[in-house]
């Protein structure tokens, strides 16, 4: 498989859960493995970015949707980091609470042109006067975040938001160096103040003091983090409301000062575009800052800025004279001097080779400025989180199957979903969560469906068919429905008669004549596409006016198939197989069910073409051979109608089928 970054992955939790683990170790455990995370993907290379990011949009469901963003320069792609990346994602510790699933693309990311704001979290910076101190206060992460609270507070809202956390491992090794010196020099200097005041000690001095002595324990060695933190939002209000609720939540109170701001950038502000191009790109951004970064403030050297208040440098413990302290007036270097370009003092020192090793250059205070934008793994780990929600851990304990419901009939479930049935959608059911699982033509074109007998196969077919008859009904369309059924079931006599559009062959010659029927409408409607050089049947419809709309084939037990006369058997293989590879585009589908789901009944061409899988209860074999897992062997027998969904991609649901009483046939929509 060839690969490419950026890659984006959507995660879901799964808990593997011990019999005896408590809720309060699972939650611990979730934390740690979440911290983990960060570390070892550093391990994995030093290049990467990545990026959680909660999509919400309250029209899709679920309405919040999680994702981990990884990116890297394209120089550094290597096969190998792939295979690392995946195996550790699929496999590594966090594998236990979460399924990590490939995205084939990550266009929501993409296509941001409703964003009217973007806010965006940094460390809280104060400048004392006269002192000239600048502190860029630290995050101190509260270890037992676990995000419920923002994802509460984001599922209330009215309009899309994204919060987006970003990492970027701080790779730039000169302006590192740099900061380091600034550091080192900014304690050396602090030490000198504090030494030298006797008496009443300002204040703000133990606090900067402080402050630089942390910043350098933990900044001048180990891996350093350039971070985003940011939520893009169609409203102000609302952005400012996810930023706020997440510092409150991810950090700890401290006692000398606030640890974060929020600035928040509306689109004609300077800083938002670059932003959100950074969003897109899956890169880290620096576009939006404080404007009060003081220019001139910024360009005093560290030693000359920071001095005792009296005196002079004659005072100091260690009996050291500095000359540059003689000058009155702190000097100011022109502030469009970079911090790249060669100092005065390299000047001084000129070509000599020894010059690097002898002393590092004084330092500016603009050259602390980079600590705004950095963080340790620790300090930014209680930010860099995948909410757990309380349902999924409360389920997980006591009530696995809670929010299934026992029973909903198909006219309760339309109540409150049929929004959600489109002319391209059905629901299958309703999850574990308690929300509608929708499935949808234009991605998936078949199905298989199996169970063993009275496991609810017929009624799940019946609940399809409603739903696709009352889409069409929305639309005022008239779609064709073919059924298949050799056992010649009441039911679907009893929808043949009631909808003219709904037809039923129950021989198996019958179903030949009308494959070969299906397989030529196929070839019409793809010969009129080519024509009219269209991609889909909308684009069809939509250019020449013309009626052609999707059309459902449902083959009720397939095994009785094995039964028919060889001739048709064999016709019967031969267009159900070229239809089944070839008519997605075309709006032709098929629902293929058994009881019995051997490879016999369900060849291999058959298989390989029908990615969605509705299983009712079936043997543990059946339930390998559809669905790679035993799980729809596990299912109960009762209540009826459960089944295991498996779609494009690999993870399962558990989902509970909608209640089709024989009633509704009687009524017609209106
Ligand atoms: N989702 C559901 N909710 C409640 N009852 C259901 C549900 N699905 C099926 N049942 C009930 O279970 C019984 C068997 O259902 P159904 O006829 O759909 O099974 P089946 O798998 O098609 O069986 P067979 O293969 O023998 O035809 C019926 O009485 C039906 O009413």
């Amino acid at each position: 498989m060839t690969h490419k970054f950026p890659l984006c992955f959507e995660i879901t939790v799964r808990l593997s859960i011990q019999e005896n683990s408590r809720q309060s170790e699972l939650r611990k455990e979730i934390l740690q493995s979440q911290q983990q995370l960060i570390r070892s993907l550093i391990r994995l290379s030093s290049k990467l970015t990545f990026s959680i990011r909660y999509f919400y949009d309250p029209n899709q469901t679920p309405k919040i949707k999680t994702y981990l963003l990884i990116n890297q320069p394209d120089e550094f792609q290597t096969e190998e980091i792939y295979d690392q990346l995946f195996s550790f994602l699929k496999k590594g510790k966090i594998s236990d609470f979460f399924t990590l699933t490939p995205q084939s693309d990550f266009s929501q990311f993409q296509r941001l042109d409703w964003v009217n704001f973007i806010g965006e979290v940094l460390k809280y910076e104060e400048f004392i006067e006269p002192q000239n101190y600048y502190l860029p206060h630290l995050f101190k992460a509260n270890e037992a975040n676990d995000m419920l609270a923002v994802y509460d507070v984001i599922n209330r809202l009215d309009n899309r938001v994204i919060l987006e956390i970003t990492l970027q491992n701080y790779q730039n090794s000169h302006e590192k160096q740099i900061l380091v010196n600034a550091i080192n020099q900014m304690v050396a200097q602090l030490d000198k103040v504090n030494a030298s005041t006797t008496g009443n000690k300002d204040n703000f001095l133990s606090v900067t003091w402080e402050l630089y002595q942390k910043y350098q324990q933990f900044y001048c060695n180990g891996d350093l983090f350039q971070y985003s933190i940011k939520a893009l939002a169609e409203n102000r209000g609302e952005a400012s409301l996810v930023l706020n609720t997440l510092i409150e939540h991810a950090t700890e109170e401290t006692t000398h000062s606030k640890q974060c701001k929020i600035f928040i950038a509306s689109k004609d502000k300077p800083g938002f575009s670059g932003s959100l191009q950074a969003t897109e790109n899956v890169d880290i951004s620096t576009a939006i800052e404080w404007e009060g970064w003081p220019k001139i403030f910024g360009q005093l050297l560290i030693r000359e800025a920071i001095k005792p208040k009296k005196g002079g440098w004659a005072k100091l413990s260690d009996g050291s004279l500095n000359l540059s302290a003689i000058s009155s007036t702190p000097k100011v270097l022109n502030p469009a001097q970079s911090q790249n370009q060669p100092r005065e003092h390299d000047a001084v020192l000129g070509g000599s080779p020894l010059a690097k090793f002898s002393s590092p250059p004084p330092s500016r205070i603009i050259d602390l400025k980079p600590l705004h934008r950095l963080a340790t793994s620790q300090e930014i780990s209680s930010f860099f989180r995948i909410a757990v929600l309380r349902a999924t851990l409360d389920l997980s304990f006591e009530q696995p199957i809670n929010k299934l419901p026992d029973q909903l009939t198909i006219e309760e479930m339309i109540g409150k979903y049929g929004n959600l049935i489109t002319e391209d959608t059905y629901i299958v059911g309703i999850d574990q969560h308690g929300n509608p699982y929708v499935s949808d033509f234009s991605k998936i074109p078949h199905r298989i469906v199996a169970g063993t007998t009275g496991t609810g196969k017929t009624n799940f077919l019946n609940s399809m068919i409603y739903q696709f008859l009352y889409a069409s009904f929305k639309a005022n369309i008239e779609r064709q429905i073919y059924i298949a059924d050799f056992k010649a079931g009441i039911d679907f006599y009893r929808i043949a008669r009631r909808y003219s559009n709904v037809n039923l062959v129950t021989k198996a010659e019958d179903l030949a004549t009308l494959l070969v029927n299906l397989w030529q409408e196929y070839e019409r409607r793809l010969a009129r596409m080519i024509e009219e050089d269209v991609e889909s049947l909308k684009e069809l419809r939509e250019k020449c006016h013309s009626q052609e709309h999707r059309i459902i084939l449902v083959i009720d037990e397939a095994a009785s198939i094995l039964n028919a006369e060889r001739k048709i058997r064999e016709e019967i293989s031969k267009y159900l197989q070229e239809l089944a590879a070839k008519s997605r585009v075309t709006g032709i589908h098929i629902f293929y069910c058994s009881q019995r789901p051997t490879p016999d009944v369900i060849p291999r061409i058959i298989s390989d073409n029908m990615d969605e899988r509705v299983i009712f209860k079936v043997f543990p074999a059946a339930s390998q051979l559809l669905l790679d897992d035993d799980a729809a062997s596990e299912l109960p027998v009762e209540p009826k109608g459960r089944a295991i969904y498996r779609g494009l991609e690999p993870d399962l649901k558990l989902v509970a089928t909608p209640y089709v009483p024989k009633s509704v046939w009687n009524n017609p929509f209106s």
